[in-house]
């Protein structure tokens, strides 16, 4: 491992503002996955350790909440500086344990930062109401306070940016939080808790807990009465786990879950904008996103001229290490994301779809896919209403703005939806019509700070970045003050 600094290496937890093992000594490796080159090795840390952290946060709360909020913006910007300044040995860890590219590892680090300027803003702006009062013995006051010790458990995809977009507002809202990464990409999450350390953040309000599995980890976050929130970013599956286990000691949650995105080009589309949105949309991060496009859906009118065009593109991706010049699409995190892939691809040809580029395993071995596109693809196909998690584009054909609506719709997830048209009144109505917490009209790269987060129905509950998102980490209070009259 050769970082500039290379004390952003970590291969301890951090718990309560100390680096540790786990209790029994026990630790994991972290491989990566372009190479199986083992990276290093992260305590495997357990219930026991995770209810000390826990404790430890709410020893440091009251200190923390009692700070200004411009003494945590302060704080927070600090943080935004110093992961800034160390851009490139974030990204190399993330490229490393990942497999992204170096580009995209580079932006993420950028995009993860985002959040921590934003709200070093926003904390500023946690503002009351004072509501007038029908007696006037009694003046009427709305606050809006910290929620108290958070916890958060995070995906690999993003191993950055899903840490900042969850830890930025509860700092900036005056809450601890402890996180757990996931096991495939601690390293990202432990270089924040050193830069962390180093821009004043106190002992015991960052925690992150290392684990080579959640379940542990995860019963204690969920079901220790001291714990206020958890949330959660990764798959529904885990979601609705981790939500029955909060409801115990009826925990608030944001759940940010898996999706299955529709891409709708419309016979007035302008076809080349609409390839470059669904390139970005699809093949970003090799498909591994949450927001990525997961069905394409083409005006019959369109579709040949459509798939051709998209067909050249897909065409020239190019596989490989993530730190190899060129390369835009690196490996899949894992064996399993590379047999999902298979699987989805095998049913899709055995029911009649053509794959017109790609459709196996790269040359280059390993979990490297070739960028797919699947055309002739019907709705009895798995890629129809299973989440791919992989770089394959299937493409169906419609005929009426009602059937792409109904198609779109026609899934248990409502996070990321796009389509591409120049009419204005269509761009309205099929807005307002689609079943999903974003929508993209004529862009596939919608994810911002500024803008809102998150999903409806089995995509989730809550909303991160934006104004919203700190409302997540904040309770109202009513408070009712009689007796003013003389
Ligand atoms: N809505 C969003 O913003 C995002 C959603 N996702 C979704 O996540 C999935 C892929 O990411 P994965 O990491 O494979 O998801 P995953 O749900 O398997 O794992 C996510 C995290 O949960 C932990 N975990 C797993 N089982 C657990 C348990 N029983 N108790 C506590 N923690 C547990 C893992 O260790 C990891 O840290 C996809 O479905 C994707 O759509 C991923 C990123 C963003
Ligand atoms: O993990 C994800 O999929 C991210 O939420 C997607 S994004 O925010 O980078 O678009």
């Amino acid at each position: 491992m050769k970082l500039n600094d290379n004390s952003l290496f970590r291969q301890q937890a951090y718990v309560n503002g100390n680096w540790i093992d786990a209790d029994d000594g026990k630790t994991f490796e972290v491989t990566n996955p372009a190479t199986n080159e083992v990276i290093g090795t992260v305590p495997d840390l357990g219930a026991a350790e995770t209810k000390r952290a826990i404790e430890a946060a709410n020893e440091a709360w009251p200190a923390w909440r009692a700070k200004t909020a411009a003494e945590r913006s302060a704080i927070l910007e600090t943080w935004f500086n110093l992961i800034m300044e160390n851009q490139a040995d974030l990204a190399a860890l993330m490229t490393l344990e990942q497999g992204k590219s170096i580009a995209e590892s580079t932006g993420e680090v950028a995009y993860g930062a985002s959040f921590i300027k934003w709200f070093a803003e926003e904390c500023k702006r946690v503002y009351g109401d004072t509501i007038p009062s029908k007696n006037t013995d009694q003046r009427i006051v709305v606050t809006k306070e910290p929620i108290g010790v958070c916890a958060a458990i995070t995906p690999w995809n993003f191993p950055n940016a899903m840490i900042t977009r969850k830890a930025a507002p509860a700092f900036g809202a005056g809450c601890p939080m402890v996180v757990k990464p996931a096991e495939a990409t601690p390293f990202s999450a432990l270089a924040l808790a050193e830069l962390a350390e180093r821009a004043g953040i106190p002992a015991g309000i960052f925690s992150v807990v290392t684990a080579s599995q959640g379940k542990d980890v995860g019963e204690e976050m969920t079901t220790n009465p001291i714990v206020r929130k958890v949330t959660f970013t990764g798959s529904t599956a885990v979601g609705k786990i981790l939500m029955k286990q909060c409801s115990s000691t009826l925990k608030k949650m944001s759940l940010e879950l898996g999706g299955n995105a529709p891409f709708i080009v419309f016979e007035d589309a302008d076809l080349d904008a609409a390839v470059e949105g669904l390139m970005v949309s699809k093949y970003r991060n090799s498909g591994q996103t949450c927001v990525c496009t997961n069905r394409t859906i083409v005006h019959e009118s369109v579709y040949d001229e459509f798939a051709a065009k998209l067909a050249a593109k897909v065409g020239e991706l190019k596989v490989g290490d993530g730190f190899e010049e060129g390369v835009n699409q690196g490996p899949l995190i894992n064996m399993a994301a590379v047999e999902k892939v298979e699987d989805h691809i095998s049913d899709a040809v055995e029911k009649g779809a053509k794959v017109l580029v790609g459709g196996k395993r790269h040359e280059l071995g390993k979990t490297f896919f070739e960028p797919t596109l699947l055309a002739n693809v019907t709705t009895d196909m798995k890629v129809t209403y299973e989440e791919t998690f992989g770089p394959v584009a299937p493409l169906f054909s419609f005929k009426t703005e009602a059937e792409a609506i109904q198609m779109a719709n026609d899934t248990e997830f409502g996070l990321a939806a796009y389509f591409f048209s120049r009419d204005i009144g269509r761009s309205w109505r099929v807005s307002e019509a689609l079943e999903y917490g974003m929508v993209g009209v004529n862009s596939g790269l919608i994810s911002t700070e500024v803008a809102p987060f998150g999903g409806v129905k089995e995509s989730g509950l809550g909303r991160e970045g934006s104004k919203f998102g700190l409302d997540e980490y904040l309770e109202t209070k009513y408070i009712c003050m009689a007796g003013v009259s003389s």
